[in-house]
């Protein structure tokens, strides 16, 4: 006997069929019953090593008494089923036993073997005379406890027995409640439990008497405060083992909301499902003081008697202080949510997936952007990322790590809040500043405008800027604004950062694209698509543009450039989206923004703090200082529709970012002078590895750009570069990349990959770049 299925298979050869379903079943199709258990398959501990704790100690306290282990029996009708000493025989293994009213020894009996605190399991009779002789009876007998039954006004539908037609066998009835006359349980509870039970009973079992109350069948946070309001010591989290509500959830998936609503105001337990020491620490982990387990208690007591209750419960304890070894938990109270790694994603989506019945969407119903291939990039390259944890990557597009300090955080804040004291705010208007709903249109635009000052020489008015949810929601806003209908077209190159491509998808936006070459965008170009697409009857509404380090080619466009541009727009009248993220995070000194060059207020700027800053905070603005029609700027405009978006930008992200704003008087880059040069050294290594690792790149035909700063580079190579050559890359060559094809909004850039420097360790560069060049050969050979 090493597992509780091994209990479990030799308690079915002794128990008839019959029996065996009413112990195992549950009600209607059993999927409660078959959630309980799946919710722990799902499990992932998060092991601690070499803690230096030594061996734990299992021992806890629960209402006032202290427990062997956080693990009891489950109340359970009838135990004389599954042994003739019944109860007895399971009180005499000396574990917490709550008693149910079904019990089918008496009190007096039970309570002369037990050694360890026994509870009685109350269910309400319409006749209250004879439930509080129950409980008189049982307090006189010693028993420390009662669990309210609330999820039992009458017994669940449990098919099995309907089938089997099942009646109690002669000889096991309930000992402690004389000359029911009952042998089928469903029956019995029918015609005798109160169905009308509200609150109050709470309060009733406290009035006759003294003994603590739990409440047993909460499955929501709500339900949980209200027992506690109606003077409950404790809830037990019980979808009664699948045999109430069919449909109900895995008791362990509740759990978290109801330790949260409650938190630690009385004491919760758990039912269900719990097989393994490894459940009842996922159970603690997730707030539960303590756990029951029900059936596999009388396999036990059907396998061996006292030993088989024993040897089940002993199997669950010793399981659990060997996982609470290896986790690093010296005492059941020190288990938090920290030891469980969140659900894997996929899992979870199948099983959802897989659930028969209920509502099921047609793809055709939903959005049609929703099907588009474009929506999905991001996804594929997370999954990869996670599927190979180990690989060496050039995928992600984001900031490095090493620049984190998670108490900078309380540095910023409380800086920028002393800020608020200085300009004279009162305690009452900081609270409110953190607190609350902001402005719209963000509280921080004078330090966004003084740091576009100092760092760009841009001036503008506050008023004309909107703090957004980083640079993304700045497009969403913009796009959506300035494309009045059908006739609008959004103009944007090719390769092209997919935040834009995507927003315009969204909002069923037409683009048109501009080519851009190995030199970069040409204005030939973009006046001859501009031309094209008003030979169709279109308005070139806007361009989007990211003129320095680009995403994803890496390309900057020249000074020159940067004024024709400006002047072509002019001529067509066509507004340009300056994106511009990598200015600041780049070495040496930057071109002029298209904003610092705009004379006539024909750029609006889509700024974000994400790469100089950090992108946790998930904050941008947008620079919109275009006046309208009637009154106000775009900025007010784009505001309206933020405020049925967004609402307003997170105020305490706003705030740590008006921290580190201050902190250097709104120069960002002067915060960025340290990784502006590791990006540039990032750079400038992989340029000297590929230079290393290609000397024959000519023969070969692999090529490169050169950008001077950035994130990205492109890197042209002789065969197709898509998701398979990626998947082939990471598995076989452990190293990740992203397909160029992904930035071509109409196809294209299927032979070239975006390398991003900026995530990976600068000292696994060469590797990675030897790793690259070793797959450029096998895939070009
Ligand atoms: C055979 C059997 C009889 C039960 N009788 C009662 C009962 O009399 N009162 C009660 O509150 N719960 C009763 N339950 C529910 C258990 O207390 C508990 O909620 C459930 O069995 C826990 O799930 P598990 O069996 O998956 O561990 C019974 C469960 C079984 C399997």
């Amino acid at each position: 006997m090493i597992t509780l299925t091994d209990y479990a298979d030799a308690a079915r050869e002794r128990l008839g069929p019959a029996v065996w379903d009413f112990v195992e079943g549950g009600a209607g199709a059993e999927r409660t019953l078959a959630a309980n258990l799946t919710a722990f398959e799902h499990v992932r501990l998060r092991p601690r090593v070499l803690t230096g704790l030594g061996l734990p100690h299992t021992k806890t306290e629960v209402l006032g008494r202290v427990w062997g282990a956080p693990v009891g029996v489950a109340p359970m009708a009838y135990h004389t089923l599954a042994h003739p000493e019944g109860e007895v025989a399971t009180a005499r293994a000396g574990v917490p036993f709550v008693v149910s009213t079904f019990a089918s020894r008496t009190f007096e009996d039970i309570a002369a073997a037990a050694t360890a605190p026994l509870w009685l399991q109350v269910y309400c009779f319409r006749d209250r005379t004879s439930t509080r002789r129950l409980v008189e009876r049982a307090e006189r007998a010693g028993f420390e406890a009662l669990v309210l039954t609330a999820d039992a006004p009458r017994l669940g539908r449990r098919v099995r027995d309907l089938r089997n037609g099942f009646l109690l066998p002669p000889g096991v009835e309930p000992a402690n409640l004389t000359g029911t006359g009952f042998s089928a349980p469903g029956e019995h509870a029918l015609a005798e439990f109160d169905a009308a039970l509200d609150w109050s009973v709470v309060g009733w079992l406290r009035s006759i008497s003294s003994l603590p109350v739990l409440v047993k069948g909460v499955l929501t946070g709500s339900d949980a405060l209200r027992a506690r309001e109606a003077g409950a010591d404790g809830v037990i989290v019980s979808n009664h083992g699948g045999r109430q509500l069919d449909g109900a959830p895995a008791t362990f998936d509740v759990l978290p909301e109801i330790a949260g609503a409650v938190s630690g105001s009385c004491a919760v337990l758990i039912d269900g499902g719990v097989r393994r020491g490894a459940d009842v620490l996922a159970c603690l982990a997730s707030g539960a003081d303590a756990v029951l387990v029900g059936r596999p208690v009388l396999h036990g007591l059907a396998a061996g008697g006292t030993d088989g209750v024993a040897g089940v419960l002993g199997v669950v304890t010793d399981e659990l202080a060997e996982a609470m070894l290896l986790t690093g938990v010296p005492s059941p109270s020190d288990a938090g949510p920290e030891l469980l790694t969140p659900t894997e994603p996929a899992a979870v989506v199948a099983e959802a997936v897989a659930r028969p019945g209920g509502v099921s969407l047609r793809r055709r119903d939903l959005h049609g952007s929703l099907a588009d291939p474009l929506l999905d990039t991001m996804n594929f390259l997370n999954e990869i990322t996670h599927r190979y944890p180990d690989a060496i990557s050039f995928a992600p597009g984001r900031p490095h790590d090493g620049f984190f300090a998670t108490e900078d955080v309380f540095t910023h804040l409380r800086r920028y809040v002393d800020h608020l004291e200085e300009s004279g705010a009162t305690p009452a208007q900081v609270r409110s500043a953190l607190f609350q709903y902001g402005p719209t249109n963000g509280q921080i635009r004078d330090l966004v405008a003084a740091s576009l000052r100092a760092d760009e020489g841009i001036d503008v008015p506050p008023s004309s800027i909107v703090v957004t949810v980083g640079a993304q929601e700045a497009m969403l806003l913009a796009v959506r604004a300035l494309i009045a209908g059908p006739d609008d077209v959004l103009l944007v190159s090719s390769p092209c950062y997919v935040g834009i491509t995507g927003a315009a998808r969204l909002l069923d936006v037409t683009t048109a694209v501009v080519e851009e070459h190995a030199d970069g965008l040409r204005c030939a170009d973009l006046e001859a698509v501009i031309l094209a697409e008003r030979a169709r009857g279109r308005r070139p509404r806007a361009f989007y543009v990211v003129p320095d380090h680009s995403n994803p080619s890496g390309a900057t466009m020249p000074l020159s450039t940067r004024e024709e541009l400006l002047a072509l727009c002019a001529r067509y009248d066509v507004l340009v989206l300056e994106d511009s993220p990598y200015r600041m995070v780049s070495p040496g000194p930057q071109l002029p923004a298209l904003k610092a060059l705009d004379r006539e207020r024909r750029v609006v700027q889509l700024g974000s703090f994400s790469k100089t800053l950090f992108p946790g905070a998930r904050v941008g603005y947008a620079v919109a200082d275009q006046p309208v029609e009637g009154g106000g700027l775009l900025a007010d405009e784009l505001s309206k529709i933020k405020s049925m978006v967004t609402v307003n930008t997170s105020p305490v992200s706003q705030a740590v970012v008006a921290g580190m704003l201050l902190a250097a008087r709104g120069r960002t880059s002067e915060l960025n002078t340290e990784t502006a040069a590791h990006y540039g050294d990032a750079m400038r290594t992989t340029l000297r590895e590929l230079a290393a690792c290609f000397p024959d790149r000519e023969t070969l035909g692999v090529s490169w750009n050169e950008p001077s700063g950035g994130f990205f580079l492109t890197l042209r190579v002789p065969f197709r570069a898509d998701n398979d050559a990626l998947t082939r890359c990471a598995e076989e060559y452990g190293v990740l990349w992203t397909p160029m094809s992904y930035f071509y909004p109409q196809g294209g850039g299927d032979h070239a990959i975006r390398l991003s420097v900026s995530y990976l360790p600068g000292a696994l560069i060469p590797e990675g770049c030897a790793r690259l060049s070793r797959f450029v050969r096998a895939q070009a050979g």
